[in-house]
């Protein structure tokens, strides 16, 4: 539509009076605001004038407390009102820049007149009036701009289904208060306003989606009813964004009832956290809680043990092929990754329900209060149907019982004559604190008895000897978890009872598998692989310290987990709903070509079929028609990829016949690329050692930065990036470092999924850069869909 036509100039017209209508918002809320600030201000400068603070006696005492409490709830009242109104303020300002996206005219099934829904980020209403000028995106009637073309249309509320017709749906782009772009839309969503959303240089952050959400996106945005949501989608078809609207959504749905910090998002990197950051804060909501899965196994694990992280794992699938001993531990990570694993430790935990947990001797001052094999026969002396974990506990009580004998029993020992003799000044000071909070009716003056002091300071030194046992007690450290769960690698007897008992066969491998996990336990090396199934055997035997106050979890890259991490979140979650969102064509996890069970299958077997809903998503919005058609024909099934229809050129391949020359082609296209605008580009690498070669080897370039797997912030300019961690990101413009079939490109099976992954990367440009020859993947009926540069004349090297 152009700006000339009448229906334009009425929609302008609405637009003034909406922005008019914000604005003057604006002035009463600034107003307000600025008044609870100088309260605020005024509360903090003058809190301690406006309190009476009494500590002569207990009544005193609790009016100067009631006082100071009174006077720290109405400043934190203020404070409240101040963060709500500084919130809107934020939202209106957007509103007044860009009031809405779409209109809807609904006419409801018997009713005389069409409504008209504006829709935009948040609702709004004049001062004083009954009617929206903006509803929010996320209203109920919302839906029918997602869901319907125009034509005949239902919507869901709690009331029923309401039907009617659509008889207008309207897209716009306002910018500053003007219109921009407007167009009247005939299918889903208006192919426009997307080619024209998709077509533009990205600015390393995501952006909200929330103009035009698809149909099937929708569908995971406003999911309510299951407990795990299972989304799989092809590269670029919008997972991360959908999950991003969906925490917006239940924000909104269930406000009240539902605070940001129940809902977490585990991602796969920390660079991909600062690259999602801003979604929701475009919305007007909270971030949700972020983390990555090795973050919270670290956190869990503590200093115990030197803990492997995934990249690291992964650098050594990809280039330790070589090395001694890789197939064992290839072998044993693609098995610890299986459901079958996680079957395999059930059953061992079954067996040692009944026996095998190891414990250690617990000692006060170098004596031993209980040995190993005490503690193991009081604790298999409990009632076998009382759950480990409780079993547990009885047996640290037991123990601290224990303590407790022997810490009456030790104030006559001569040690603790020495120990009160060898107290320095502020020890006693401290000693006598603390004897005096403990005896109230000690008065300051009975140390001035010598025999009563002695005693007094004996308990005391006594009562400090003791503190750290118990507290090792408490914590449950007499249980030898390390060696029970090596104890499963180390017997071949105990592994084939702990199968027996899962009704499971040992692989084949089993022997290799268990000499390798060994090697690395014995010198307190955890592997990635092995560091999930050992907190979760820590976690069974202990008692999970469960999080119950998180109420949703979402995991996007979800295919590159394992059953058996799955099985531990779901553990730690215990009152999460789930929403899973992954591309099988990425896993790109060592572990990855493990028995199909791994992944989503893993994580549905854990949920009741009727609970769990799985959406597919096959268009991808990411790449031009030309990158997704060639990108299809890397992976089985890419047929079913349907590229989003925008234009752009064909996928490049160049090839250079030495290293120096290869790195001048990637220069070369590099400056041309910076000159053409795109603001994000990416050579991407295979593995982080290669990454840093080729870094140093670009050396001069303009904007150029090194991506290690502790970056944490994804910036515009061109980045130097192993493969794995351009996961679930994108670029303008990606540069593949090496696409031939040699050892350090992709070359083999497995490099397949790693290659697709790094090529869907791109949004606008993709250029292959080969050293001698193009590798496999780019050979047969795929070099239909690439265009290949002129040899180029390879660089003399001296
Ligand atoms: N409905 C939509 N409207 C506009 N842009 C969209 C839409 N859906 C997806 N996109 C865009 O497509 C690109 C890819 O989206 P996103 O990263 O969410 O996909 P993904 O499925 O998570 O990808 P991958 O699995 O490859 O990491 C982003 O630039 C996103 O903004």
């Amino acid at each position: 539509m152009s700006d000339k036509q009448p229906e334009w100039q009425a929609e302008q017209a609405r637009v003034d009076e909406v922005v008019l209508q914000v604005d003057r918002r604006m002035e009463t809320l600034e107003e307000q605001t600025s008044g609870t600030h100088s309260e605020m201000v005024d509360i903090r400068k003058n809190f301690w004038d406006d309190v009476t603070v009494n500590f002569e006696d207990a009544v005193e005492m609790a009016e100067s407390f009631a006082s100071l409490k009174q006077q720290a709830e109405v400043l934190s009242e203020r404070e409240r009102t101040h963060l709500h109104a500084s919130r809107q303020l934020r939202t209106l300002r957007k509103l007044k820049s860009s009031p809405y996206f779409g209109r809807i005219d609904f006419l409801e099934n018997g009713e005389p007149t069409a409504d008209q829904v504006y829709l935009g980020i948040a609702s709004f209403r004049a001062q004083g009036s009954e009617q929206d000028l903006i509803y929010d995106w996320r209203a109920p009637i919302a839906s029918l701009y997602y869901d319907y073309p125009p034509g005949p249309a239902q919507l869901t509320t709690p009331a029923g289904q309401i039907r009617g017709e659509l008889l207008l749906k309207r897209q716009f782009v306002i910018r500053d208060g003007e219109i921009v772009s407007l167009f009247d839309t005939g299918v889903t969503i208006g192919d426009e306003l997307l080619q024209e959303v998709l077509g533009r240089q990205s600015d390393a952050q995501m952006r909200s989606i929330v103009g035009t959400i698809q149909r099937e996106q929708n569908r995971i945005i406003r999911n309510e009813r299951s407990r795990l949501l299972l989304v799989q989608g092809a590269a670029g078809s919008g997972k991360t964004s959908a999950a991003l609207q969906r925490v917006a959504y239940l924000l909104y749905r269930f406000r009240g009832s539902l605070s940001a910090d129940q809902i977490v998002l585990f991602s796969p990197n920390p660079m991909f956290n600062s690259y999602v950051s801003t979604v929701l804060p475009e919305l007007g909501e909270e971030n949700m809680q972020q983390t990555t899965f090795q973050d919270y196994l670290a956190a869990r694990l503590g200093h115990s043990f030197k803990l492997e992280n995934p990249y690291a794992q992964l650098e050594y699938a990809l280039r330790a092929e070589k090395e001694h001993g890789y197939e064992a531990r290839m072998s044993g990570i693609r098995y610890k990754a299986t459901t079958g694993f996680v079957r395999l430790i059930d059953g061992y935990l079954g067996v040692l329900g009944g026996a095998g947990i190891i414990f250690r001797d617990v000692r006060f001052k170098d004596e031993v209060l209980a040995t190993g094999e005490d503690i193991g026969a009081y604790f298999y002396g409990l009632d076998r149907s009382i759950a480990v974990p409780n079993r547990m506990r009885l047996t640290a009580e037991w123990l601290l019982g224990l303590l407790k004998a022997r810490q009456k029993a030790a104030q006559q020992e001569d040690w603790v004559d020495q120990a009160v003799d060898l107290l320095d000044k502020e020890t006693y000071l401290r000693a006598h604190q603390t004897l005096k909070r403990q005896n109230r009716k000690l008065k300051a003056d009975s140390f001035d008895d010598f025999d009563r002091e002695r005693e007094l300071l004996g308990q005391y030194v006594v009562m400090e000897a003791v503190k750290p046992v118990r507290s090792r007690i408490k914590k449950l450290t007499f249980v030898d978890i390390r060696s029970t769960f090596l104890r499963l690698f180390l017997s071949s007897e105990i592994a084939a009872r702990a199968a027996a008992h899962a009704g499971i066969e040992l692989p084949e491998s089993w022997e290799c598998i268990c000499k390798d996990t060994i090697d690395r336990l014995l010198v307190k090396k955890m592997a990635y692989e092995d560091a999930t199934p050992f907190l979760y055997v820590v976690e069974r035997i202990r008692g999970f310290q469960t999080n119950t106050s998180v109420r949703h979890v979402l995991i996007d890259e979800a295919q590159d987990y394992t059953a058996f991490q799955f099985a531990y979140l779901q553990r730690l979650f215990p009152f999460g709903r789930f929403t899973a969102l992954g591309d099988l064509n990425q896993s790109i996890q060592a572990h990855a070509g493990a028995e199909e069970s791994t992944g989503f299958k893993a994580l549905a077997a854990l949920h009741k079929e009727a609970e769990t809903e799985t959406i597919v998503l096959k268009q991808s919005y990411r790449s031009t028609r030309p990158i997704v058609e060639f990108t299809s024909m890397l992976i089985p099934g890419g047929e079913e990829i349907q590229p989003f229809n925008r234009d752009g050129l064909r996928p490049k391949l160049s090839v250079a016949g030495n290293r120096d020359g290869l790195h001048a082609l990637i220069r070369e296209r590099l400056d041309a690329l910076a000159a053409e605008g795109n603001r994000t580009i990416a050579v991407i690498c295979k593995t982080a050692a290669q990454s840093l070669l080729v870094y140093e080897a670009l050396h001069g370039v303009p904007a150029i930065r090194l991506v290690e797997s502790e970056t944490s912030s994804f910036e515009p300019g061109i980045a130097v990036i192993p493969s794995y961690l351009a996961k679930g990101v994108e670029f303008d413009a990606v540069l593949v470092y090496d696409a031939s079939g040699s050892h350090s490109g992709y070359g083999q099976e497995s490099d397949r999924k790693l290659f697709y992954t790094v090529c869907t990367r791109a949004m606008h440009e993709l250029h292959l850069f080969a050293l001698g020859s193009a590798g496999p993947f780019l050979q047969g009926p795929i070099e239909g869909y690439y265009d290949t540069a002129p040899k180029s004349a390879d660089v003399q090297t001296h």
